[in-house]
């Protein structure tokens, strides 16, 4: 059952899970949802007990018929579908998560910045409407190119008064997700029990996995150390570049994405000890946004738990990050100021 597969991930305990979910159930929203990661993370979301509401938005026509099917699904979640952009403002009413897919993947030899131009002017305006509709709304931004899309939303939601650094996040469940797999396989583990931090944010060396914090712990030579690195930060690449020109990741995408609402949903409703790492407005660094590992509570980010002890392998990749991460940032404040 997919729950149970991201249960083992998204929940401390199966009691814990299924307790928080028959009192305290939510309200998300889907932006981009017919889309290549859109359909199959409401697919997710849509099992899960912890929501009571899912609003499917695109502004694909086929949006209302996206809700229609994933309505006959035997939970009790409700799914409404609106489709085109007219439609926006009423599929965020009430809205207290809302998850942003919407935007085009990358195709074979671009890099995420070469999405910029297309999604920098997406997510400005689905964050001008988030503002203006559910400004309390905790926003997971998916988006390429995330070291600059998140940027960009911060920005448009200070203009209109509601910017709360706890409640804008960055997803990069992904990289997580791809070191854990990546490094179960060479170990021989299992992927499920092994959690690898990945910092910084999430585009070539912007991705930082800290395998020195893997838990559990795992020993690499440094021959062994620099190439798993690479294929951890070159990993979205790899999809690319298999799917020949269709797209880019969009199934383990929704698993991660899925795994990251949950989480935030799990933290909103009081649930302790629940940590994700997530691209976010940040003092740990020089650079004002960067991803590490968060308490996520009530309102979002309860606690930033920072870089934790870095071994000097990842000192130097912290290093060699934020000079490419302050432009991506930059470039992303100065669209959203012009
Ligand atoms: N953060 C990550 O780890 C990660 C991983 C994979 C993909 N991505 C990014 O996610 C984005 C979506 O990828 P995809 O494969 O689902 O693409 P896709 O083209 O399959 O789907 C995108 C959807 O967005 C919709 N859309 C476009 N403009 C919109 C708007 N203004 N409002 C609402 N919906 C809109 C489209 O109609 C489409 O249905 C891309 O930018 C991709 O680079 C990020
Ligand atoms: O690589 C991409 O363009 C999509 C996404 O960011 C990923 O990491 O798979």
């Amino acid at each position: 059952m997919l729950s149970q597969v991201l249960r083992s991930k998204v929940a401390v305990g199966q009691s814990r899970y299924l307790s928080t979910a028959a009192v305290n159930r939510s309200k998300v929203a889907v932006l981009g949802a017919a889309g290549g990661i859109g359909q199959p993370l409401s697919l997710l979301l849509k099992h899960s007990p912890l929501i009571t509401d899912l609003s499917l938005f695109d502004v694909s026509p086929m949006t209302p018929g996206v809700a229609v099917d994933l309505s006959h699904m035997e939970t009790r979640c409700r799914v409404k579908g609106f489709g085109g952009p007219d439609k926006l403002k009423e599929a965020l009413q009430g809205m207290e998560l809302v998850i942003i897919p919407a935007g085009v993947p990358r195709k074979p030899g671009m890099s995420r910045d070469d999405l910029f131009n297309v999604n920098a002017s997406i997510v400005r305006d689905l964050a001008k409407a988030c503002a203006e509709v559910c400004p309390k709304a905790i926003i997971g931004i998916i988006s390429n190119p995330v070291n600059s899309t998140v940027p960009i939303a911060a920005e448009i939601l200070k203009k209109a008064g509601v910017f709360d650094p706890r409640k804008l996040f960055g997803v990069t469940t992904l990289d997580i997700v791809r070191a854990n797999t990546f490094i179960a396989e060479l170990k021989g583990l299992d992927p499920s029990n092994v959690n690898c931090p990945v910092i910084g944010a999430h585009a070539g060396i912007t991705i930082i996995p800290l395998i020195s914090q893997c838990k559990p712990k795992v020993e690499f030579t440094e021959a062994q150390l620099k190439p798993l690195t690479a294929r951890i930060q070159e990993a979205g690449t790899e999809v690319v570049k298999a799917k020949a020109g269709a797209g880019s990741a969009t199934l383990s995408m929704a698993y991660a994405g899925a795994r990251f609402a949950l989480a935030v949903l799990r933290g909103m409703k009081g649930e302790q000890g629940v940590v994700e790492c997530a691209y976010v407005k940040s003092d740990v660094t020089e650079v004002p946004y960067f991803s590490t590992p968060i308490v996520l509570g009530p309102n979002g980010v309860e606690k930033n738990l920072g870089l934790g002890k870095l071994s000097i392998y990842e000192e130097g990749l912290v290093k060699a990050a934020i000079p490419e991460l302050k432009k991506n940032i930059q470039k992303g404040e100065k669209f959203a100021n012009q």
